[in-house]
């Protein structure tokens, strides 16, 4: 018999419970217990979901409260000692970890997140000490939660991020300079540990993820997997049989460390983003080894082409037969919205497209019944089928003008018209900005007046009018406190945008978007994705009307402020029947228009962010990343070379990771960039100097995710280091990203400091020259 299994469920609940009851324990609302509770009903609510559609092996363990690489950094009490010496609850030493913990006298900062893979979903990355030390938490989580699902009768498979994986997705603490991967000694007896205490609970099988698998591995992290995995096989029958899993790409060039795992019982590879990898792999087992075929997308929310899936699961039944091969999810479906069930408000027949998690277990279910006997399920394999041809089928997908004004597009189309010199030198005139010019990234505080009246015109409860007022007295309000501050180009504060991506998704033809379908980015915030459904088009402007009642009401030059292309592309649900380049390529036409327009009425200075820029790069050096940086490149070009020399393009990116990536960056050939280096040493600036980058830079001068006020000592600090590595009139000054989650005093406060420093510095140089 053929078996479904599903890699993770998403966490939050159907209407975000985890985050509400997260961020009420956090405001002091509910207790501990409470939350606590919460977790638990949502844990078995979700094996439910899975239980009932049939899912033979249901995960457990990929339940988190914050997120699920953190929790091993609790149960294999590897929690820097800052947090233990503060001797709070687990769930309170766990959370100020996640997000820092300022209460009662403790004042400790977060651990570092970063994104995970090439999602759009943040990991606490595990800091490791020199002297690093593991042990097994008392009553980990893995147990209670596998006991949880027994007691409810349901036999788990408990998910474990491997022990190679977890150390190579770690760092060296502060202070410390350990390779992570050196402690693996130290880490593996925990490891055996724990699946033995699994075993003795009465876990039979346990998914370990070594996700790095995908990646070009440092020799001494491949080299790790041998003796991990050997120590997990000499413990023989007292631990559980292991599922290794990877995803979000192959693993064929790193086939050489497969051996490691030949005592597993199992592989899992995605067949969706790698399909051409199954029958390499199929070579590659042992000679009982049990192929998990990730056929259901964890990343994307279209409907599974049944067809399609079962021409790799006949290939792969073919090779191994029924008993070695595992229908599963690609992935964890951790990336995907809850149920297409909250969505009320979609189309028909676009509703027919799709399937979140609550369905994608279905299908999973479904394509393990139907690869051996498909008349046992043939209704649903028949109106799976007329959904893939409706789509294949439908206008909505095409449009003729669409692909016109593409095949027209032409290399100049990509080029500004002067290179930078005369550029800035009709800028300088046309903006008349001071030397060190300061700026803020482009949203202010999204108070909860905001929301609530947001709300209130999306129920209908106020009308257009009262709502776009509303908005305008936002901008008012933006306006003369950027006048108080003496910030020198102003922004409108972005008020009436609920979420960068989201809004412009809402603004453009081609694309389809949801009323519940959130998806976990980091700890208790959630995005929603719009979802691109067809050639995309601009039907009106959609920034213009609030930038130009900004600027209208300003002293200084005004800010407009767009999401780039390849941004929009990668926080949306692309399609998956054309190439991304080609949505990437519409969307920047999109936005050319509309960057034109904001030039056309009085708007000289204009931000595209592209803060997923980088986050969309393949995850393997070669010529996948060459021919992404292409057409990302080119997109962003194309989206803002329509204007004139003397209007001045920004574009800002919220990561610290630039080295690698330079040169693209450089190529975009934005007048100013802003990128977030607040947490990172000024030297990475060096770059800069070394390449000889012409243009003019804003390296974020404070960390805006933390509630703090930085000094007005520190900003000049700060400034005083960048100064080291840049040239005084090449650089901006400016927050390390948009102030959106902050609170207005929080603001305020540290604007007023950052500008003064600025103006310090303003005059220090103005003697000098
Ligand atoms: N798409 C995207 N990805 C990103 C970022 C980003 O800004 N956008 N930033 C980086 C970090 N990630 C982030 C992700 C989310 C949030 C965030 O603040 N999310 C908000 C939701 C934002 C939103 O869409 N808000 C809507 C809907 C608000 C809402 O909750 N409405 C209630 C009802 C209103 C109420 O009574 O509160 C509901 O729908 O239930 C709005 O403002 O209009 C949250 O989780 O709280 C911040 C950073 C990387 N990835
Ligand atoms: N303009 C956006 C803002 O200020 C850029 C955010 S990048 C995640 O919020
Ligand atoms: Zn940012």
């Amino acid at each position: 018999m053929v078996q479904s299994s599903v890699l993770g469920f998403p966490r939050m609940g159907v209407l975000r419970d985890l985050k509400k009851a997260n961020e009420a324990y956090w405001a002091d609302k509910i207790s501990q217990e409470a939350l606590l509770e919460e977790g638990k009903r949502l844990r078995l609510a979700h094996w439910k979901i899975q239980k009932d559609a049939g899912v033979d092996i249901i995960p457990s363990n990929d339940f988190a409260h914050y997120d699920h690489v953190l929790d091993h950094i609790q149960f294999f009490n590897a929690v820097p000692e800052r947090y233990t010496k503060q001797k709070l609850s687990p769930l309170d030493e766990y959370f100020a970890m996640g997000r820092g913990h300022q209460k009662g006298g403790v004042d400790v900062p977060a651990l570092e997140m970063v994104k995970w893979f090439d999602s759009n979903y943040h990991y606490v990355k595990p800091t490791l000490q020199d002297n690093q030390t593991f042990s097994l938490a008392e009553n980990p989580k893995p147990i209670r939660e596998f006991l949880e699902a027994k007691e409810a009768g349901i036999i788990t498979r408990p998910v474990l991020v491997g022990p190679v994986s977890f150390l190579a997705l770690g760092k060296a603490d502060r202070g410390s300079s350990v390779n992570p991967i050196s402690l693996l000694d130290k880490l593996v007896p925990v490891y055996v540990e724990l699946l033995k205490a699994l075993k003795a609970a009465g876990a039979e099988t346990v998914q370990i993820d070594e996700p790095t698998l995908v990646f070009d591995l440092a020799p001494e992290v491949k080299a790790a997997f041998k003796p991990a995995y050997e120590a997990f096989a000499a413990a023989g029958d007292a631990i559980p049989s292991l599922v290794v899993a990877t995803y979000f790409g192959d693993i064929v060039h790193n086939f050489d460390v497969l051996p490691a795992f030949s005592a597993a019982k199992g592989i899992h590879v995605d067949l969706v983003r790698n399909p051409e990898q199954l029958e390499p792999v199929i070579k590659q087992l042992g000679p009982s080894q049990i192929l998990s075929a990730g056929v259901v997308d964890g990343r994307n929310i279209w409907k599974n082409d049944f067809a399609k899936s079962l021409d790799l699961l006949q290939t792969a039944i073919k090779a191994l037969g029924e008993d070695r091969v595992i229908v599963a999810t690609s992935s964890s479906l951790l990336h995907t919205p809850h149920t297409l069930a909250s969505e009320k408000k979609l189309p028909t027949d676009v509703y027919e497209w799709f399937s979140f998690a609550s369905e994608k277990v279905k299908e999973v279910a479904i394509l393990a019944k139907a690869v051996t006997n498909p008349e046992a399920v043939r209704a649903e394999l028949d109106a799976n089928a007329a959904a893939i041809k409706a789509r294949a089928e439908s206008t909505r997908t095409n449009d003729p003008k669409v692909k016109e004004r593409q095949a027209a597009v032409t290399p100049e189309q990509h080029n500004r018209k002067s290179g930078f010199d005369t550029r800035y030198a009709q800028q300088k005139k046309h903006l008349s900005l001071p030397l060190f010019p300061t700026t803020t990234i482009g949203s202010f505080p999204q108070t909860s007046e905001i929301r609530v009246q947001r709300n209130k015109f999306t129920k209908g409860e106020i009308s257009a009018e009262e709502y776009d007022n509303f908005i305008k007295k936002e901008i008012d309000l933006a306006v003369s406190i950027q006048d108080e501050l003496d910030l020198d180009v102003y922004v409108h504060g972005e008020p009436e945008r609920n979420d960068m991506v989201q809004y412009f998704g809402e603004r453009l033809n081609g694309y389809v978007f949801t009323t519940h379908a959130w998806v976990q980015s980091y700890g208790s915030r959630c995005v929603r994705p719009p979802i691109i459904v067809g050639d995309i088009s601009r039907p009106a402007p959609m920034t213009v009307k609030e930038s130009k009642y900004a600027a209208s009401i300003s002293k200084k030059p005004m800010k407009g402020m767009l999401t780039g292309p390849v941004t929009c592309l990668r926080w949306s649900f692309p399609r998956v029947d054309v190439h991304q380049s080609v949505q990437c390529q519409q969307l920047a036409l999109a936005l050319r228009d509309e960057v034109v327009d904001l030039e056309a009425n009085g708007i000289y200075v204009i931000q595209v962010d592209e803060p997923a820029l980088r986050e969309g790069l393949p995850l393997r050096k070669g010529s996948e990343r060459d021919a992404y940086l292409e057409w990302a490149v080119n997109s962003f070009k194309l989206a803002t070379a329509g204007v004139e020399d003397s209007t001045q393009i920004h574009s800002h990116f919220c990561y610290s990771e630039f080295q690698d990536f330079f040169h693209a960056i450089a190529a975009l050939d934005a007048d100013v960039l802003s990128i977030e280096n607040s947490k990172s040493d000024a030297k990475l600036l060096k770059v800069f100097i070394d390449e000889a980058y012409p243009r003019h830079i804003g390296p974020g001068v404070y960390d805006i995710h933390s509630p703090r006020v930085p000094a007005e000592e520190e900003f000049k600090q700060r400034i005083e280091e960048m100064l080291e590595f840049l040239r005084p009139e090449q650089l901006w000054i400016n927050p390390d990203c948009g102030l959106k989650t902050r609170k207005w005093d929080e603001v305020k406060g540290a604007l007023t400091h950052m500008v003064n420093a600025a103006k310090y510095f303003r005059e220090k140089y103005a003697n000098k020259a």
